[in-house]
This record gives structure tokens, sequence and C-alpha cells, in this order.
């Protein structure tokens, strides 16, 4: 409310041109405001009994800047480390807004995942909320369930195992323009670049240089504007993030017209990308999904597919320039795979499921530098968990910092080592870059393909040393190395392609 209040005066003081002495007045009373309420909501979280302990911060953001900030640092752990250290696995903060618990534990990671419609629901902060409107992040109970059935008819392996080789045939171009024969590339932009191609094409056929620079420069727009805190005032990150937004809408909105038209008249295939799957597939009741409904998750599987997968490449070239010995491991597997096909012929289905090692190699990466830090759940009822009450209503927030890098679960845990992921693998709830449970990320089969596709192509090509040896990994929002990645590409000298 006071919020509401600040920025409809700060509007109309925009507006008007009043005189700075009400903005003056005004900023010291919200200002004094914010600081009483800090105290009050910080005297509550310890007088409140049952709740677990912690603390809410500041009105509004709460401890969402330090949360932030330390991503940002490229140390996330930071945070859940200093309060589990005084609190222990189960503490209370205040994120985006709301009173949330955080659970920092395998057994916290178990409880949520597998209480999902029963005590808890997935519950993204409003900022996310409102960018995605009716898609599945968005959704919950029944309808959540009917949404994942529908886009799962194109994400499962069955349905992806069909596009393998549109993949590395577009992985082949992708480097031949952007890679190979370059002396230098800096990898992040082009990984992201190759990886929003790829689902613009497998998502909507979107493959157009127009269409796709014109979607891009929204795109980036938007992506920044999605975990922040939601001011709706001109030029703040999540204002801009709205109008790009629409402007995405917009531009799948023509796309879903003319597909239909094209479907209609037998000129396009209801197996031609996830957009045909869509607008071909019902529901139990018979219904197809309608097209606002269709734009939002387009625009969320764009965003939550290809800004992940790109992270979690780049990072894994890192640790390939920095463990030869890997390389030479999954380029070794990468070249039995390419000498048992035909020339020309491209990848299928059953070549990555050889691809045992490389995928041992990528999950390594993902467990040092996970795409995705965690996500937020909501109390559908009070319960008790661990002794403590979780009140109705309050988020809950799982984090992939709180295992990962444990000492507890993976021995030596800051150091590259894909062998841990042999055999029977890390303990159950503690290797969890992909969630768990009836919201589990249903991606993870498409990241895969895409992962060990890039990385079969890449290897058969070059190897590549570090420009900056050393080069700082940060978290905004995803795991990015500050510079980008500059890497020397270092031909083969026989060409295996
Ligand atoms: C390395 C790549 C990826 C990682 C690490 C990752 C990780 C995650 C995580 C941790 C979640 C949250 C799960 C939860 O709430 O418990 C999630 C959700 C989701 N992911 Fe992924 N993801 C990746 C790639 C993808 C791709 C390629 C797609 C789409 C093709 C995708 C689509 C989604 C969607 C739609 C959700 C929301 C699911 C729901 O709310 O039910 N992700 N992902």
């Amino acid at each position: 409310m006071v919020w509401k209040e600040a920025v409809s005066v700060l509007q109309k003081a925009q507006e008007l041109k009043e005189p700075p002495l009400m903005f003056t007045v005004f900023l010291a009373s919200f200002i004094g405001l914010a600081f009483f309420f800090y105290l009050i909501s910080n005297h509550r979280t310890k007088a409140w009994r049952g709740i677990p302990p912690g603390t809410f911060g500041w009105p509004l953001i709460g401890e969402t800047l330090e949360f932030l900030g330390c991503q940002r640092k490229g140390n996330p752990r930071d945070f859940f480390d200093s309060r589990t250290q005084k609190y222990g696995n189960v503490f209370t903060t205040s994120l985006v807004g709301h009173p949330t618990v955080v659970f920092c534990s395998p057994e916290g990671n178990r409880f949520l995942f597998s209480n999902e419609n029963k005590l808890v629901v997935n519950s993204w902060p409003s900022s996310v909320g409102n960018l995605f409107r009716s898609s599945l992040i968005t959704t919950v109970g029944d309808d959540a369930k009917r949404l994942r059935r529908i886009l799962m008819t194109f994400l499962r392996p069955e349905a992806l195992r069909e596009f393998v080789g549109r993949v590395d045939s577009m992985t082949k171009r992708h480097l031949a323009e952007h890679w190979i024969g370059k002396d230098e590339v800096t990898a992040l932009p082009l990984l992201k670049r190759y990886t929003f191609s790829l689902a613009c094409d497998l998502f909507a056929s979107i493959n157009n240089k127009d269409d796709l620079d014109r979607l891009w420069l929204h795109f980036m727009v938007f992506v920044k504007g999605v975990m922040q805190i939601p001011i709706d005032l001109p030029g703040t990150r999540y204002n801009k993030a709205k109008h790009a937004a629409n402007a995405i809408r917009q531009q799948l909105g023509s796309i879903i017209n003319e597909r239909k038209i094209a479907l209609e008249a037998g000129n396009a295939s209801p197996e031609q990308d996830l957009l045909s799957f869509l607008l071909s597939n019902v529901d139990e009741q018979g219904e197809s999904l309608t097209d606002n409904e269709i734009q939002d998750n387009i625009l969320l599987l764009l965003y939550a597919g290809h800004d992940t997968s790109s992270s979690t490449l780049t990072v894994l070239l890192k640790f390939l320039a920095e463990n030869p010995h890997c390389y030479e491991e999954v380029l070794r597997e990468q070249l039995d795979i390419a000498g048992s096909k035909e020339a020309g012929q491209l990848l299928e289905w059953e070549d990555l499921q050889r691809m045992k090692y490389s995928w041992r190699v990528a999950q390594e990466a993902l467990r040092l530098f996970p795409a995705a830090q965690g996500s937020f759940r909501k109390a559908i009822k009070e319960f008790i968990y661990d002794g403590f009450t979780i009140p109705k209503g309050w988020k809950m927030y799982w984090t992939v910092n709180s295992t990962h890098r444990k000492s507890e679960y993976f021995s030596n845990p800051e150091t590259f080592d894909p062998s841990r992921f042999e055999g029977e693998g890390p303990p159950p709830y503690t290797f969890v870059p992909f969630g768990g449970g009836p919201r589990m990320c249903p991606g993870n089969e498409f990241a895969r393909l895409e992962i060990l596709v890039f990385l079969h192509n890449i290897v058969k090509n070059c190897k590549w040393n570090l420009v900056n040896p050393g080069e700082k990994v940060i978290v905004d929002p995803m795991p990015a190395p500050v510079n980008g990645l500059p890497i020397k590409l270092v031909p083969h000298d026989s060409v295996y392609i």
C-alpha cells in the first residue's frame, strides 16, 4: 500500500511538475515509514513463535538486494550459508516482497517436491506472474497439469527424437557461420544466439533473419526484467520487460494466425514445431489452447529454454578448457560416435544415449554453475515442517545452492570431477539442477539434446584456450563469465566433420 501510494505520488508529481520540496517531504516520510516497518517486521520475526528463525529485512524489498547481490558477486551460496549457520537448514527471510521460508537441505528439497498440490503450489514472484500471464509457470493444480500435458506432447523424448537431425544441421550451420575459421570468439553471446535461434526454429519455425533479429532485441530487454522488484515506472527494468513482452506476443500472434491458415490448407505439418503441436493437440475436454495461452507459453519456453542452455554450454566450455583430460575424453567419445556414422549422416536420438561421458561433464558443469538457482512455492494450508509452523499463504524457496557444493554430499565439492556421476551418482535430492516432482523442468530432455549436439560438433572441430584464465563467473540472473568467455580456437590437424 505504502509503496503504491509512493509510486502514484511520484507519477503525479512527474506529470504536474510539482516543486521539489513536495518530493523531499514525501521521500522523508516514506523513508521514515519504511524504517518503522523494518523495525516492526524484524521484531515480529523474532516474536512470532513457531515460524522458522530469520529476519524479514526491509519492507517491500526485504532481503532481496542482498539475495541478488550475492548472485551478482558470483557467490550465490553466501546468502544461504550465512543464514543456515545462524538459523539452521530452514530459515525465514523476505524476498521480492513476500515473507519466504527457505528450505536448505536434501530433506527440504524432497519435502517441497513431493508435496506439490498437497501442502504447497508453485508460486513465482508477482514480477514473473505479470510477465508470463497464463503460462505454465503461473498456473497451479489441474490447470498446470493440463498445460504441462499439452506442452509435453512436444517436449517428451518420443517427440524430440524426430528433431535431433534438425538440431544437428542447425548446429553445424551455426558453427560454420560463427566459429569455424575464427581465431578468437566470445562464447556467451554466440551461444545465446545459438540456443535462441534453435528455440525459435523448433518452437515456431522462426528462422528468417529479420524476424529473428526483431524478436532477439525484444527478448534481451525482456530477460533483464524478469527477476526484478516489480516497480512499474518508466525506465525500470521491469517496465521495459513488460513492453518487450507485449511486442513479442504481438509478433507471435501474427505467426499463430498465419499458421492456423497454413494448417487448415494443409500447407504446414502438425508435427512441424511446438506451435503446430499446440494448435493440433487438444486436452481431455477436447479443447485446444487459446491464442493467448499459446503466446504466453511460447514466451515462457523461449525464456526458460535459451538462457539456461547457453549459460550451461558457456561454463561447460570453460571447464573443458581448464580440464584438458576431460576434453580428451569427450573428444574420444564423440569421435567414436562420429566414426560409426556414414559420411554426411546426421545425429540420431540413439547417438545421444551413447554420449554418457559427455553428459556427465555437462552434469558436473550444472552442479557447479546451475543455470537456475531454485524456485518458489506457496503454502496452501498451514503445516509443520521440522517442528516449525509454515503459515498458510507464505512463500517457500528451494535452492540448488544449499546442496550442490556441500562436502557432505560431494567430496572435494569445488573440484570439477565428472566421475562423481558414474554408477548410482549423488545421493537423492542433492543434485537438483532441474528441480524435482510434478514441477520438475519439462525442458530437461530438450536441454540435454541442445547441449550434447553442440558438444559433439564443437569438439570434432577444435580445441580452445581461455583468453582470460580464471575469468570470474557471476549470476545475473544465470551464471555468466564476466567478459562473456573469450576463447582462442585451435582447429584439429585432421578434420573430423
Ligand atoms: C540447462 C538447462 C535448464 C535448466 C538447468 C533448467 C532448470 C529448471 C528449474 C530448476 C526449474 C524450476 C523447477 C521447479 O520449480 O521446481 C525449471 C522450470 C521450467 N523449465 Fe527449465 N531448465 C533448463 C532448460 C529448459 C528448457 C530448454 C526449457 C524449454 C524447452 C525449459 C522449460 C522450463 C519450464 C516451462 C519450467 C516451468 C515448469 C513449471 O512451472 O511447471 N527449461 N527449469
